[in-house]
Formats: C-alpha cells, sequence, structure tokens
C-alpha cells in the first residue's frame, strides 16, 4: 500500500470548502474538529493546536474513557468547544480540518465492548468521513500498529498487509481500524475527500488513565504503589514506545504535509516487557519485584515501525528516549496518585 497524494492516484479533488469560508463576515481562522479529544493523546493535541492563535478547536467526545479534567484549561476559552457526542451519531459542523481519534485504545477498554469498539471504527469513521465530504475537510485518522497483527515482518513497513486474526477477541479493534483505514481510502478515490492516515504505535506518556491496564501506566502505578510489576508471558513480547509530545508532533506535520499516508508514526526503540520492568524498577523504585502474570489471547509477539517513511515524507523523528520520558510520566503519577517523591 504506497503512500500517496491526491494528485498522484488521480483521485478527484477534493471538494472547495463553502464559499462563505472565506467571506469577509467570517473569521478566516482554522476550525478543527478533534474526535476523541478528551483522552490520552487527544488533549495533548489540544494543547499544541491551541498555541497557535489562528486555530479554533472543538472536541467531540462521549467520555468512554477520556475526561473533561484533560481538557480543563481550555474550558471557557473563546477559541475553544468541547460537545458531549458519540461519533456513532452523524454530527454537524463547519471545520476545516478532522483529527479523528475517537476509539478506545486500551485493550482492556476496547475488549470491554466490543461491539461498540467495532462501530465506533466502522460507524464512527463513516460519520467523520461523512462531515469530511459534507463540508471539504481534511480528515486525518488515528490508525494503529494492530492493523500489522502478529507480524511476521519485523519492523513493519507501510506496505505489509499484517497477520490478523478476522475473529479474535483484539479483532474488535484491529479489524475495526483496518476498515476505517478502507473507508478512507474509499472516501478518497471516490469522493476525493483529503485524507491522512497515521499508523500510531504504542504512546505513553502523561495523562493516561492510571488504571486503564496499558503496561506503562501500569508498571509506573505498580511502581509508585509498592506493587510487584506484572510482566505478561512469555516477557520476550517486544514494543516499541512513543512519547506523547514526539507522537503529536508526527500527526500535526502529517495533517498539514501532502501525503494521503498510511505512515508510521511511532519510536523503533525496541524493548522486551521484562527490559521495560527492569527499566521501571530502575528508575522508579529498585525494592519491588516483577512477577511473571498469564497473557491474553492474540498478543502481538513483536512490534517496531519501520519509520523511513515520516523521515523522508514528513521530516520526523522521535527526539524523546525511554529513559527521559518515564521519569516525565512518573511525575504525572506521582501528583495524580499523591505518592511524593521520597
Ligand atoms: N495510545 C496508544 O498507544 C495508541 C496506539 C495506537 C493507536 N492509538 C489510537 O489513537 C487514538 C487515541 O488514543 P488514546 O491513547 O488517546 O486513547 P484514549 O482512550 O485515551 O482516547 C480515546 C478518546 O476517544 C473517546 N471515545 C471513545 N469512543 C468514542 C465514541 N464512540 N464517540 C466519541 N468519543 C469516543 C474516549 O472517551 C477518549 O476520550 C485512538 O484512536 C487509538 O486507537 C493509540
Ligand atoms: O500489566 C501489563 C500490561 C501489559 N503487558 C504486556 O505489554 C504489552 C503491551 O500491552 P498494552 O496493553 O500496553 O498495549 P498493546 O501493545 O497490546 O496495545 C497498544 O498498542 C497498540 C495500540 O493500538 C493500542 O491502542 C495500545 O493500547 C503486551 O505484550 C502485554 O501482554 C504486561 O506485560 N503487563
Amino acid at each position: 500500500m504506497a503512500a500517496t497524494s491526491e494528485k498522484q492516484n488521480g483521485s478527484k479533488a477534493p471538494p472547495l470548502p463553502s464559499p462563505l469560508r472565506n467571506s469577509k463576515f467570517l473569521q478566516s481562522n482554522m476550525r478543527i474538529l478533534i474526535s476523541g479529544g478528551a483522552g490520552f493523546i487527544g488533549s495533548h493535541l489540544v494543547d499544541k493546536l491551541m498555541e497557535n492563535e489562528k486555530n479554533e478547536v472543538v472536541v467531540a467526545d462521549n467520555y468512554f474513557t477520556g475526561s473533561k479534567e484533560n481538557l480543563k484549561k481550555w474550558i471557557g476559552h473563546p477559541r475553544f468547544e468541547l460537545i458531549r457526542h458519540d461519533v456513532t451519531e452523524p454530527l454537524l459542523l463547519e471545520v476545516d480540518r478532522i483529527y479523528h481519534l475517537a476509539c478506545p485504545a486500551s485493550p482492556i477498554f476496547y475488549k470491554y465492548n466490543p461491539v461498540k469498539t467495532i462501530k465506533t471504527n466502522v460507524m464512527g469513521t463513516m460519520n467523520m468521513l461523512g462531515l469530511a465530504k459534507r463540508v471539504g475537510a481534511r480528515i486525518l485518522l488515528t490508525s494503529t500498529s494492530e492493523v500489522y497483527g502478529d507480524p511476521l515482518i519485523h519492523p513493519q513497513p507501510e506496505s505489509y498487509w499484517g497477520n490478523v486474526n478476522p475473529i479474535g477477541v483484539r479483532s474488535c479493534y484491529d479489524e475495526g481500524k483496518r476498515v476505517a483505514e478502507t473507508l478512507m481510502f474509499d472516501y478518497h478515490r471516490q469522493h476525493g475527500i483529503e485524507i491522512r492516515i497515521a499508523r500510531i504505535f504504542n504512546t505513553y506518556g502523561p495523562r493516561m488513565n492510571i488504571d486503564d491496564g496499558r503496561v506503562v501506566s501500569n508498571f509506573i502505578a505498580q511502581a509508585l504503589r509498592g506493587e510487584a510489576l506484572t510482566v505478561q508471558k512469555p516477557g520476550t513480547q517486544t514494543r516499541s514506545f512513543c512519547y506523547v509530545s514526539d507522537m503529536v508532533d508526527g500527526l500535526i506535520r502529517l495533517m498539514e504535509g501532502n501525503d494521503t499516508g498510511p505512515i508510521n508514526i511511532g519510536n523503533p526503540g525496541e524493548f522486551t516487557m521484562v527490559e521495560l520492568a527492569e527499566t521501571v524498577k530502575e528508575l522508579i523504585n529498585p525494592s519491588i519485584e516483577i512477577k511473571m502474570v498469564e497473557n491474553t489471547p492474540d498478543d502481538p509477539r513483536q512490534r517496531k515501525p519501520d519509520i523511513s517513511k515520516a523521515k523522508e515524507v514528513l521530516g520526523w523523528e522521535p527526539k524523546v528516549k525511554l529513559r527521559e520520558g518515564l521519569p516525565l510520566m512518573e511525575e504525572d503519577f506521582r501528583l495524580r496518585l499523591n505518592v511524593p517523591k521520597n
């Protein structure tokens, strides 16, 4: 699946924005919708976009895994609006850009209600694409490394079609995101919509839900609470961890660039879960134990992004190393768990 731009694959030019767009009565700010903007990555994206005084930001979120707490500094700001909305229902707003992030990211949460997860990925993405078509907005989808499933090619390039179980307990998310990507490209080819697709790899940082079950948040919360770090078997499985500020930078570059993607956005620094646990133990609490616990079905055994396309097309690569990012997340969790540094 080569990356394409609007001109290369012969698709129709995207529809022109409403003629009222540049009317002298309307301010020429960029109007940006972020679905799922009350979540971990979304709230950091809001922070970054709001730094630009030419941006107006609207967040639509159903607060399934996100929280108004993540956006409290922007509520009431004249260039910011927050609406409670479930993307499985249509939404009509005059916007110029849509960052479509609405989907639970933690495996525990996306497996909690699998039918809702796939509805969010399929119907939610259709509703966001329908909005983009109606108002001539450019739309970015936060897809995932999970579209590669349990990859047989390592590291994973965007041209790899993946190794995904269509009927497993993770399929609501893995296949849901694959269908979302399909819908993005079909709206692009059929209706000329301007699309951007980011394949996000494991991302961590402040504002992750403390008990959302993901490995970095679990290990840091366990270390601060003096609990054993729960390494899920075999412990030799690998992940690559990208700090949230690098992720946000990559998403904005992709949205404002000229390539549809898909483009991997992630940090190629690859670690086993045992190595991650040992690093958290060393950095946060050397006295804690590390214990092996059972894993869940279909857990990918390895994951590492090939980011050569992000470097070449976006001029992007991650800056924050794991050992630099973990202390920043520790500081956030200490505050929220009220565990002062001794
Ligand atoms: N964090 C990661 O490691 C990671 C990795 C790959 C992909 N992603 C993708 O990035 C996006 C953001 O992930 P995150 O880590 O911030 O997760 P998150 O769970 O913190 O944020 C998701 C947000 O979407 C909202 N949401 C969920 N379902 C919704 C619905 N039906 N209607 C409206 N809002 C809804 C949630 O309330 C939450 O605010 C997701 O699309 C996720 O699949 C994240
Ligand atoms: O307490 C834990 C939690 C998890 N793990 C292991 O850590 C690895 C990562 O698990 P996580 O739940 O953090 O995240 P996953 O890699 O499964 O999915 C993650 O990356 C892909 C994204 O699309 C998902 O949104 C994101 O959550 C798995 O191998 C898991 O078995 C532990 O060893 N201990």
